[in-house]
């Protein structure tokens, strides 16, 4: 395989597609030489057949607003790879969304999925529907509109969705109810259900907890952990929550919260009463960022992202390219150790060159974020035994599955001088499970 080759391919067969591009070159450039150490996989072209998804479904959502204006939005479903599991991953809602971001997200999604050992494929869907604004009956009627098409390509044992940007268990409740409506039936067809419907303790906090957790590790490696240490975090949703509650937990101090307006700076540190006012703003009045600063006095900085404030580590919780060169120029200058993506792909291939060369810690998404998919597996465990467990329960795997993925980047990744290159242990473990796989079960 010729990485540049085949990028070059896909971009002329797949243009106009920017962030599908930019994962899969970051995947190709790390496995190349593990690739071609394998003559059997070129004489199968594996590496087209892993980087095109399966298949698309693409479709027109049609409903009526609450001034009873007609709407369309269009909905996706990108099939990435079932070799190893049923399709899975998340469903975001968000005005940015198009084919080339959920193309990324479902190509990221299937090592992601590989890394955790569980069985599960890679899938990503959505809709360049916002809930922002929306009444609650607006939402019911998109996600019912949405699922009108969706319910028919997926199923328990052939694609589970779950929650990503703009879908939390709101959304997820009205996709279950109009899934089992549709098809007369109640499974685990989808994960991160509320708990009265088969939903897993722990999934909500799975994915900031398990970033904790990997970063733990990394921090472990080097002597050292989170007391006192200085956290920026982007975002203020699912994520960011959890990921700013384990902070505390552990003894660090989150100075930073966002959203798509801008950041709050408290130099006081974010505690737990604040963090609460935080997921009531966020999750229940469905408000701005900024409301946090007027209520505690401190520092609100419209249009821009963190960054540029000083800290030990951060924590991109928001979106794919939050943090480009220049941010990253800045962490480092400011003494930043560590880099820990709950986000999907939010450093540019910039920012994680300047990391890398650094030297300091960094964690790519497909490997620290993998927690949220994880929990959502034990969902689908616990939904097909009919049984659930304790928070405790769930809490002990979900940090085991961060422990072992970060010792297969670190197996993967080490380099001669001993730094390790998290972004080619994840690549490279993720794609030899899912490679193995596709091989066994012949040309397809
Ligand atoms: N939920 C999960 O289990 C998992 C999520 N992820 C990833 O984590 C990230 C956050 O997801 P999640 O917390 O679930 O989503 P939420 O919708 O709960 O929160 C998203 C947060 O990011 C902000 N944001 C969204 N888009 C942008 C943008 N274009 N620019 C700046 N800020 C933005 C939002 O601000 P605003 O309120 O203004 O929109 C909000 O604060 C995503 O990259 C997602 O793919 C990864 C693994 C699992
Ligand atoms: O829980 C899931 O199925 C998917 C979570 C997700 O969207 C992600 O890992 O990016």
């Amino acid at each position: 395989m010729n990485a540049a080759k085949v990028l070059e391919d896909l971009k002329r067969r797949f243009p106009n597609e920017p962030e599908y591009h930019q994962a899969v070159e970051e995947v190709l450039a790390t496995i190349e030489e593990e690739y071609n150490k394998h003559p059997e996989f070129d004489k199968a072209n594996l590496i087209e057949r892993l980087c095109i998804p399966d298949r698309v479904y693409q479709f027109r959502v049609t409903w009526v607003d609450d001034k009873g204006n007609v709407q369309t939005n269009m909905g996706y479903r990108v099939q990435h790879n079932n070799a190893i599991g049923p399709y899975k991953g998340g469903i975001r809602f968000h005005a940015s969304v198009n084919l080339s971001i959920l193309k990324f997200l479902a190509f990221e999604q299937t090592f992601k999925n590989s890394l955790t050992t569980l069985p599960m494929g890679g899938g990503k869907g959505g809709s360049d529907f916002s809930p922002r604004g929306k009444s609650n009956a607006e939402v019911m009627r998109f996600v019912q509109a949405f699922m009108l098409e969706l319910w028919r390509h997926i199923g328990p044992e052939t694609d589970v969705p779950a929650g990503d940007i703009g879908v939390g268990g709101r959304e997820v409740g009205f996709m279950f109810g109009m899934y089992k409506k549709l098809t007369h039936e109640f499974t685990g067809t989808f994960t991160g259900k509320g708990r009265e419907f088969g939903g897993s303790l722990i999934r909500p906090e799975a994915t900031g907890y398990g970033n904790i957790y990997f970063l733990m590790e990394m921090l472990k490696r080097q002597g050292t952990d989170l007391k006192g240490k200085v956290c920026l975090i982007s975002g203020s949703g699912n994520v960011a929550q959890y990921t700013a509650e384990k902070v505390l937990e552990l003894g660090g101090k989150v100075v930073t919260m966002s959203d798509s307006d801008g950041y709050i700076y408290d130099p006081d540190g974010i505690d737990r009463a604040k963090l609460d006012y935080i997921m009531e703003l966020k999750n229940l009045y469905r408000g701005r960022i900024r409301e946090y600063a007027e209520t505690y006095g401190c520092k609100y900085v419209e249009g821009a992202k963190p960054w540029s404030e000083k800290c030990d580590i951060a924590l991109p919780s928001a979106t794919q390219n939050e943090l480009n060169g220049d941010h990253a120029r800045q962490l480092v200058a400011n003494g930043c150790i560590a880099v820990s993506e709950g986000a999907n792909m939010p450093s540019t291939p910039e920012a994680i060159k300047v990391f890398q060369d650094a030297k300091i810690l960094y964690a790519p998404g497909k490997a620290a974020n993998a927690g949220g998919v994880s929990v959502s597996g034990l969902e689908m465990t616990q939904n097909s035994i009919k049984l659930s467990w304790s928070s405790e329960e769930v809490d002990e795997k979900l940090k085991s599955i961060m422990k072992n993925i970060h010792e297969a980047c670190v197996q993967y990744g080490t380099e001669a001088d001993g730094y390790v290159n998290y972004v080619k242990g994840a690549n490279v473990a993720g794609f030899m499970k899912v490679a193995k796989a596709m091989m066994a079960q012949g040309i397809l």
